[in-house]
């Protein structure tokens, strides 16, 4: 990102890619690079070092690795509200170690109703809502709070 824009203001989007997806994600993240240069973006290791590598002016921090916690770090911020969308290209074909970590991470984004997209179609949606103007975040889901209550 030019080095004279305030990071701080920008909102945060996280960005998960399974390893035969990777290829797909970039290409999807090029072709909208210009919309992406408004947000900060957190991403997995290895799918955060591919995309650092090939866009150009895009903020973009690494976690761990999804199979060494990444998929957790995500979640986390999702938990504490510090997430405004995820993409997350998932591999449909193909068993993952770290399986129970990819079912928390949208678990948590469904709770907390994250915008969640799992493919380029829906990526396409995500990505020009939360651009929109008249876009606004609907609160996490009412069963929290009620959550809450219950074990106080
Ligand atoms: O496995 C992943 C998500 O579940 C992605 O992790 P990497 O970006 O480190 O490959």
């Amino acid at each position: 990102m030019p080095s004279n824009q305030d990071n701080s203001s920008k909102r945060t989007i996280a960005m998960v890619a399974h390893d035969k997806m990777k290829p797909v994600l970039l290409e999807w993240a090029m072709d909208n690079q210009d919309l992406l240069r408004n947000f900060r973006i957190v991403a997995t290791g290895t799918t955060g070092r591919v995309l650092s590598e090939n866009l150009k002016d895009v903020d973009i921090q690494c976690f761990k690795s999804g199979p060494l916690g990444g998929d957790l770090q995500i979640g986390a911020m999702i938990s504490t509200g510090d997430l405004e969308a995820l993409f997350f290209l998932v591999d449909p074909m193909t068993p993952q170690p770290h399986d129970v970590d990819v079912k928390a991470l949208i678990r948590i984004s469904t709770l907390y109703e994250t915008p969640v997209a799992c493919n380029r179609t829906t990526a396409d949606f995500v990505l020009r809502g939360i651009t929109d103007p008249a876009y606004v975040r609907r609160p996490a889901h009412p069963m929290i709070e009620e959550y809450v209550q219950r074990s106080v």
